[in-house]
Parts: C-alpha cells; sequence; structure tokens
C-alpha cells in the first residue's frame, strides 16, 4: 500500500503545481507558461529517450566485456573469419568491438588512425575501390603490433596469421585491383603497406646520351675546341687574296691560288733546253742582221719602228737596254702574241706582272741590241759628230 500511495502522492502532486502554474494569479501570461510547461515536458522526454536507446543499442552486458582479459588483438581480426578463433568470432557477433578496432589502429600509424577512425556509419558506404589495401594491410598488420597484454597466445597468435594474410589475402601490389570495399577511405600509402608493397617508381627523365657533349657532331667552324690555326696557315690565307677563310681543320686548304696556266704547247725543238743550245752559239746572230757589232743607242721613236711587222724584229726595252725578241718568238712558254705584246715599247711592267721570277738577261743575253736613250742624247751626238 505504501508503494503504490507514493506514486499516487507524486501525480497528485504534480496535478496541482499544474493547476497552479495555471491558476497563479501572478502568472497573468498564460500562453508563456503554457510554453515553458511544454517545451520543460518536451526536452525531458527527449532525453529519456536517448538514454533508453543508448541502453538498448548498448547494454551493460557489453560494457564488462572490454574490461576483461581478453585481448584486443582478435578484434581486427574479426575480417579474417577463416583464421579467427572462439573468442575471436563471439566478438564478431557484437556491434561493440567496432570502434576499439579503431582505436588499436591509432595505436600503430597516426597517419592513417586518423582518417581510418570514420564513424560507424560511414563505413556502411562502399565507393572506392582501392581501400581494399589498406583493409587487407590494416588487417595483416594489425596483429603484428605488440599490445599490453600478458597473455601469452595474443602474441604467439598474430605472427602466424599475418604470414597467412599476406601470402592469401594480400592483394598484388597493384593500385588499380578492385577489391571488396570494406571501409571506404581514401587511399594512402601507411608505412605497413609501404614496406609489403614497394610504391611504384616514379618514372624519372633518362638521361639522353646525345647531350654527352663527347658525343656530339663537331662544332661548326670558329669552335675553341678545335686546334688552332698554324701560323702558316695564317699567313697563307693572308697571301692569298679572294679565297675564303676557312676555320676548320677538316676543309681542304688550297695549295696554291695560280690563275689557270696560259703556257702553250711549244713545237717541237723550241724546247728552253733547244733556246739554251741556240742561245749558246754566237754565230747566230740572235742581234739581227746588218747591225753592228757593238751596242746601239736606241730612242724610243726608233724603238717603235721595230714592232716585229713588215720584215722587221720585234724589240723591247727592260730596265734601259734593248733585246731583239723575234728569235725568242717559237721558244716563249706563253705564246707568240704573249711576247710580242712588248714589242716597240718597254716590257718591263707586264714582265714583272706575270713572271718576275724569270732571268730575263739569262735567257736574251745574246739578243741584246743597245741601251735605250732618249731623243736629246741623239741630237747632241748628232751635233757633236757634225762638229768633228
Ligand atoms: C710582253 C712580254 C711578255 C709577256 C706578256 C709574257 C707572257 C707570258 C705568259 C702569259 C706566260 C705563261 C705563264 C703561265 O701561265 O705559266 C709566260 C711564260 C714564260 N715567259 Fe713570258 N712573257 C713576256 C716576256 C718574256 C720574255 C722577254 C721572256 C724571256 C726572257 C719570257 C720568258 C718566259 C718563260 C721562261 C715562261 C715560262 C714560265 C714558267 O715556266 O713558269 N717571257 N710568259
Amino acid at each position: 500500500m505504501d508503494a503504490r500511495a507514493t506514486p499516487l502522492r507524486r501525480i497528485c502532486k504534480i496535478v496541482i503545481t499544474i493547476a497552479n502554474i495555471f491558476l497563479d494569479p501572478h502568472l497573468l501570461s498564460l500562453p508563456i507558461v503554457f510554453e515553458r510547461f511544454v517545451m520543460g515536458w518536451v526536452g525531458a522526454g527527449i532525453a529519456i529517450a536517448t538514454t533508453a536507446y543508448f541502453f538498448y543499442r548498448y547494454p551493460p552486458r557489453s560494457w564488462a566485456e572490454p574490461d576483461s582479459s581478453a585481448p584486443p588483438e582478435p578484434k581486427p581480426e574479426t575480417p579474417l573469419a577463416a583464421t579467427s578463433d572462439a573468442p575471436v568470432q563471439e566478438k564478431q557477433d557484437s556491434r561493440a568491438p567496432t570502434p576499439p578496432i579503431e582505436s588499436t589502429e591509432d595505436t600503430q600509424s597516426t597517419p592513417k588512425a586518423s582518417a581510418s577512425s570514420a564513424p560507424p556509419p560511414v563505413l556502411a558506404v562502399p565507393e572506392l575501390n582501392l581501400e581494399s589495401e589498406e583493409s587487407t594491410s590494416q588487417s595483416a598488420t594489425m596483429p603484428s603490433i605488440p599490445q599490453p597484454t600478458n597473455e601469452p597466445d595474443a602474441q604467439k597468435l598474430p605472427e602466424p596469421r599475418r604470414s597467412e594474410a599476406q601470402t592469401t589475402l594480400m592483394p598484388p601490389p597493384s593500385l588499380a585491383v578492385p577489391a571488396k570495399p570494406k571501409q571506404p577511405s581514401v587511399p594512402r600509402p601507411t608505412p605497413t603497406s609501404s614496406s609489403l608493397m614497394p610504391p611504384p617508381s616514379i618514372p624519372r627523365p633518362t638521361p639522353q646520351p646525345n647531350r654527352d657533349p663527347r658525343l656530339q657532331p663537331p662544332r661548326p667552324s670558329g669552335s675553341s675546341l678545335g686546334p688552332p690555326p698554324s701560323s702558316a696557315a695564317a699567313q697563307r690565307g693572308a697571301a692569298m687574296s679572294g679565297v675564303r677563310q676557312v676555320n676548320s681543320t677538316l676543309a681542304p686548304t688550297p695549295v696554291s691560288l695560280k690563275k689557270a696556266s696560259k703556257k702553250v704547247a711549244l713545237e717541237p725543238g723550241f724546247s728552253p733546253l733547244d733556246w739554251a743550245a741556240l742561245a749558246a752559239n754566237p754565230n747566230n746572230q740572235l742581234r739581227g742582221k746588218d747591225l753592228p757589232p757593238s751596242l746601239l743607242r736606241v730612242t724610243p721613236s726608233m724603238l717603235r719602228e721595230q714592232h716585229g711587222r713588215k720584215g722587221r724584229d720585234a724589240w723591247t726595252s727592260y730596265n734601259g737596254k734593248v733585246y731583239n725578241i723575234s728569235p725568242y718568238v717559237p721558244y716563249h712558254p706563253g705564246g707568240k702574241g704573249e711576247l710580242l705584246r712588248g714589242a716597240g715599247k718597254d716590257s718591263g711592267q707586264l714582265f714583272m706582272e706575270i713572271h718576275p721570277w724569270v732571268n730575263w738577261d739569262g735567257i736574251l743575253g745574246e739578243c741584246l741590241v743597245g741601251i735605250l736613250v732618249s731623243e736629246n742624247d741623239i741630237q747632241t751626238e748628232n751635233a757633236l759628230d757634225a762638229m768633228d
């Protein structure tokens, strides 16, 4: 009776309180009071409902299990259903072990734990295919982490399981292999996965063999690596007019810049040796016929009359001396026409332009006619002769 009276008293008190609230003369604003009343009870109801739901989802029976001596290592073994033991299966039945798995994972690697400790609702969304690597690595490496447990069995079991996981459950080290999504998370390299699966090598630029300067083709002209031009080559190049200067040593160097030879084919018996033999005989009268044995005084006007035409010998002057070149015409290597260009006048300039190395006096010594004198010298001589 006393136990039943207590609730009735409470109900009566509540009713009286509500009545007082509504009938309170000080509370003139009834809507405000009603609103406070309703909101207060609504809040209390929500709190009660939340508490009840919490106890329903996580009954006190499950609270005592983590405190037991059962090691947390078998919890990550839940995905490995084939190799899990009996206690592991018991924990796999309950939903509570899921959070502890994440907690143990936090102790492994800080970067992976931050992302893998996603709330349970997120775990149910399979979206990505690449997290298989992470999930398998977690399941395979979780047991290898030393746990603060005193049970020796718990430390012995993870080693063979890890090997099994590596041999049987580890996918090939390829990110493109699709796997069953268990924990959708951003795939990223973890310390354990990096040790088991080497990351793909980063493509690096391979050295190009052509970049080797030793294999490069020779540089163009003017390269500093080439041998310096010799002084002789420099002098030759300076002396040669009209030659294109080439710095490359591989280019053919011009030996000489002789013009096209203008030599002519001499008739048989008119070789230089034949001329030497002819000149050696003083009886040949190479100076000309009907000339006195002494040297003549030849004036320019006299020289001009010996032009080599109309039956006259060709005379030419050189260094103040006059020579009869008519006997030498068939022996001249440059031909008749070239030699007769100097007939009747001084040939010194032409001779020096073409072949300054030729010994004029040595060839035409027997052809010497006289000396070149001016016209005044002849007049003076004639005047002196008249006085005598
Ligand atoms: C107007 C005067 C003369 C002219 C225009 C003339 C012109 C030439 C020419 C064009 C050649 C050919 C050069 C060559 O292509 O190799 C030549 C060669 C020659 N001339 Fe004359 N010449 C003249 C006077 C003389 C005289 C007076 C002598 C003799 C003292 C002489 C002796 C020679 C000799 C020996 C060669 C051959 C040179 C050699 O083998 O390289 N020339 N001459």
